[in-house]
C-alpha cells in the first residue's frame, strides 16, 4: 500500500508475463490501489486486477486513504498496522480459488505483508515474500529491528550480520525511538518473525553485487534468496506522467550530463530549515537541475508548493533557465534516463537506486527513513557510486557542503567525479548482464534465479498434489 512498493510489483507482474509463459497473475490490493493500476496496465496486458475490502476510517486514517503517498509520517505505522486486517479476506480469496479448482501455483507478497506467508502455509501453498528494497539495506533493517541496539551507543557493531557496523545517526526515526512497545515495534514483531513461513525471498537487485545481504537471509531464515533483478517499470507503464513533455523538452536544450536531479521517492520530504538550505545550495552551485518539490514537514503533504514561502528570496528567478521546479510526481525514468541527467541527490530509496544505476547516473545520497540510511552505506562503502550529503529529516545541514556534494559528483573533469562515474557505469553493465538473455555465455544470474524460483514453486505444487490424491476419501 505504497507507490515505492507498488511499483516494483507491478514491474515483477510485467517481467513475470513477459518471461514465464502461461502464467497468470492475479495482483491483489485495495480498491483506490487498484484503480490506479487499472489505469496504468496496457489494454491487452493479461494481469487480473482483485479488490479485497479496506475501511481506512475503521482504523482511525482520514476516508479514502489506502496509500502512504496521501499520508503524513507519523500515519504511516497506522496505516500499515490496519493492513493486518486484510488477512481474513485474503484468506478467503484463495480458500476459494483453491475450492474452485483454482489453485494458486504461488503468492508472491510485500515485505510488510508478513501474515500472508503463514495464511499461504496454513492452505498449503508455496509463498515467497517480494523485496523492493535490495539485500544488503534490507539485511541491516532485519537485523537491527530482531535485535534493537542499546539505545546509548553512538556506534554499533551488528549481531548477526558479521562485519557491520552503524552510527546511530544512521537509524531510522523508527528504530530511534522504538522500545518494544511503540507502534512499529508492535508492528515488526508481528511482521518480520512471520517470515519463516514463507519459502523463500525474491530481491529486486542483482547477485553480482548484492551477495553480502542474500548471504545474510539465506543464513538466517533457512530459505533462498533469490535475486531477481533489476525489474523496472518504464516510463510508459507508469500511471502518473506527471510534467513528462515539460521535462523532456526542458532537458533536450541542455548540455550532456549537465544536470542534477533531486528527488526524495513517492512519499518523503525535508523539514522547512533543510529544504532553505537545499534551495541555498542549488542556487549558488550555479549547476542545471531539476527538483520534485513537496511541501516541507508540518505542511499538508497534498497542498499546492509556495516557492516564496519555502525557498530563499528569489529563488525561481535566480536559477530561471537552470532550474525546474516539478511539484509532487516528476516523470522520474524519463527524467534518469536523458543524457542530460548527470547526476541524482536522492533518499535512495531502492527503486530510486536501480533506476539511476541502470543508466549510470551516480547519486548524492540523503536517507530519509526505513533501510535506506544502509543503502547510502552499501553504495558509498561497497559500490563507490555514490557520496552521502545528509541523514534524515531533521538533522542539520549547511548549504556548503550540499554544494560540495554536488560538486564533487557533478565534476566530470575531478577525479572523484570520473571515478563515481567510472563504478556506475560497471554497476550498470552488470545490471544489464544480469538481465539479458542473449550473451553467448547463456542466460544471465537475475534471469536463472527466476526459473529457479519458479521450478520450486512447480514442485511444491506437484507435491501437494502428490499429498491429497493419496489422502484417503472420508465418507
Ligand atoms: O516524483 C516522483 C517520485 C517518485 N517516483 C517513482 O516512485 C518510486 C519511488 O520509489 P523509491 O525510490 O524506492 O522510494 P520510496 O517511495 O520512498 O520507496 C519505499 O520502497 C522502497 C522499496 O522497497 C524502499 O527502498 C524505500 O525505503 C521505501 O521508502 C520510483 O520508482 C520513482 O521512479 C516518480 O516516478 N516520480
Amino acid at each position: 500500500m505504497a507507490q515505492g512498493h507498488i511499483i516494483p510489483f507491478l514491474a515483477l507482474a510485467h517481467h513475470i508475463e513477459r518471461t514465464q509463459n502461461h502464467s497468470r497473475i492475479t495482483f491483489v490490493n485495495t480498491k483506490l490501489n487498484i484503480q490506479k493500476l487499472r489505469s496504468s496496465l496496457p489494454p491487452d496486458s493479461t494481469i487480473h486486477l482483485l479488490e479485497i475490502p479496506f475501511e481506512s476510517s475503521d482504523h482511525g486514517l482520514p476516508p479514502a486513504t489506502e496509500n502512504t503517498d496521501v499520508l503524513p509520517y507519523p500515519l504511516i505505522v497506522r496505516l500499515l498496522d490496519a493492513s493486518t486486517s486484510l488477512r481474513p479476506a485474503f484468506k478467503t480469496l484463495v480458500h476459494d480459488l483453491i475450492a474452485g479448482g483454482d489453485r494458486p501455483l504461488c503468492i508472491i507478497s510485500d515485505i510488510f505483508f508478513g501474515w500472508t506467508a503463514t495464511v499461504a502455509k496454513e492452505l498449503g501453498v508455496f509463498h515467497a515474500v517480494f523485496s523492493g528494497a535490495g539485500g544488503y539495506g534490507l539485511a541491516c533493517y532485519y537485523s537491527i529491528w530482531t535485535s534493537l541496539p542499546p539505545r546509548q551507543s553512538e556506534e554499533f557493531a551488528l549481531e548477526d550480520f558479521e562485519g557491520i557496523r552503524i552510527q546511530k545517526t544512521q537509524l531510522p526515526l523508527s528504530i530511534l525511538e522504538a522500545d518494544g512497545s511503540d507502534s512499529w515495534s508492535l508492528f515488526q514483531n508481528k511482521n518480520l518473525p512471520a517470515w519463516v513461513d514463507s519459502s523463500g525471498i525474491l530481491f529486486n537487485t542483482v547477485e553480482e553485487f548484492d551477495w553480502i545481504g542474500l548471504s545474510y537471509f539465506k543464513k538466517k531464515l533457512g530459505i533462498p534468496a533469490w535475486a531477481i533483478g533489476p525489474v523496472l517499470l518504464s516510463s510508459e507503464s507508469r500511471d502518473r506522467a506527471g510534467k513528462s513533455s515539460d521535462c523532456k523538452a526542458w532537458l533536450d536544450g541542455k548540455p550532456e550530463r549537465s544536470v542534477l536531479y533531486v528527488s526524495f521517492g513517492s512519499h518523503n520530504t525535508i523539514s522547512p530549515a533543510q529544504m532553505m538550505e537545499l534551495g541555498k545550495a542549488l542556487e549558488s552551485s550555479g549547476r542545471n537541475f531539476i527538483w520534485a518539490v513537496r511541501p516541507p514537514i508540518g505542511f499538508d503533504i497534498n497542498s499546492d508548493f509556495r516557492s516564496e514561502e519555502w525557498l530563499p528570496e528569489g529563488f525561481e528567478e535566480k536559477t530561471s533557465g537552470r532550474g525546474l521546479l516539478v511539484e509532487k510526481w516528476a516523470p522520474q525514468v524519463e527524467i534518469l534516463s536523458h543524457r542530460a541527467t548527470g547526476g541524482f541527490l536522492t533518499h535512495c530509496g531502492w527503486n530510486s537506486v536501480l533506476e539511476s544505476l541502470s543508466f549510470g547516473v551516480p547519486m548524492i545520497g540523503w536517507a530519509m527513513a526505513g533501510e535506506q540510511f544502509f543503502n547510502v552505506k552499501f553504495l558509498e562503502e561497497e559500490l563507490g557510486v555514490c557520496v552521502e550529503a545528509a541523514r534524515g529529516k531533521t538533522c542539520e545541514v549547511s548549504s556548503e557542503t550540499i554544494r560540495s556534494k554536488i560538486e564533487m559528483v557533478m565534476d566530470g573533469e575531478g577525479e572523484k567525479g570520473i571515478e563515481i562515474r567510472r563504478k556506475a557505469s560497471e554497476v550498470k553493465e552488470m545490471m544489464r548482464k544480469a538481465m539479458c538473455d542473449s550473451d553467448a555465455g547463456g542466460k544471465g544470474s537475475s534471469l536463472k534465479s527466476l526459473d529457479e524460483f519458479f521450478m520450486a514453486a512447480k514442485k511444491s505444487m506437484t507435491a501437494t498434489a502428490e499429498r491429497s490424491s493419496d489422502e484417503p476419501v472420508v465418507g
